[in-house]
């Protein structure tokens, strides 16, 4: 049995029939097929817990499958706010998160993420878990605003920083590859965080934003 089979089949017991007809659901629509695995969203669901997060900041809804997953793991006061560019994934994403019985506690913004959060810089919000899931190119920018809106102390995770594998080799010379690799340096060598990949799906990084310089 293949590690990941054993991890789902023993560790993933949380996604509910909610979360496992998203992926149907996105075939159906026609809709890309790119939310994380059942062991990601667990990973996420932990990372929550552990951390007490109260204020996620998400970049990159598609169908609400991540946020699920997190929004299971706040408490009742907690809440997501879901940063995403299309429309039609917004309302897809709303209605599973409406199913899920958590409409209350997840707000999407639609448009792009960038310009969203410098609004949300803009009204001074701060927020103690972020998780970076959107266009790869821009993960690097993403990171930086990330680290302008968290609490000290704050969570970051980013997905894709294994890209596949393409990280490991010199051939792949996309935009997207090339970026992910100098983010992954940028996270391993920044004093302002701690950092360290975890290797399930498709490389989840998980950084804390240090509240000085020790500690
Ligand atoms: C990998 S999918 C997110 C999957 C989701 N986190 C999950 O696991 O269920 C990436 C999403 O980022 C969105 N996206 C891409 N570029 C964006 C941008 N500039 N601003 C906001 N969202 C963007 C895409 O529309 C897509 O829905």
């Amino acid at each position: 049995m293949l590690k990941k089979e054993y991890i789902r089949r023993w560790f993933t017991s949380e996604e509910d029939n909610i979360l496992k007809g998203i992926s149907a659901d996105l075939i159906k629509r026609g809709l890309p097929q790119i939310s994380v695995p059942p062991e990601t969203g667990k990973l996420l669901y932990m990372l929550v817990r552990l951390s007490r997060a109260k204020n996620i900041l998400e970049i990159g809804a598609l169908g609400g499958y991540s946020t699920i997953w997190m929004a299971k793991a706040l408490p009742e006061h907690g809440r997501i706010c879901s940063l995403e560019l299309n429309q039609e994934y917004i309302d897809f994403a709303e209605e599973n998160v409406r199913r899920a019985g958590y409409a209350k506690q997840v707000r999407f913004v639609p448009g792009d993420a960038m310009e969203s959060m410098k609004v949300l810089e803009a009204a001074n919000l701060r927020f103690d878990f972020f998780f970076i899931d959107a266009d790869k190119p821009n993960y690097i920018r993403y990171l930086e605003k990330a680290i302008s809106l968290a609490q000290p102390g704050a969570i970051i995770t980013a997905d894709n920083l294994f890209q596949g594998g393409r990280i490991f080799s010199d051939q792949d010379q996309s935009v997207s590859t090339r970026t992910i690799c100098r983010f992954n340096r940028q996270i391993a060598s920044d004093e302002r965080l701690e950092s360290f990949i975890v290797p399930v799906g498709d490389g989840l990084g998980v950084c804390r934003v240090k509240k000085s310089r020790h500690s």
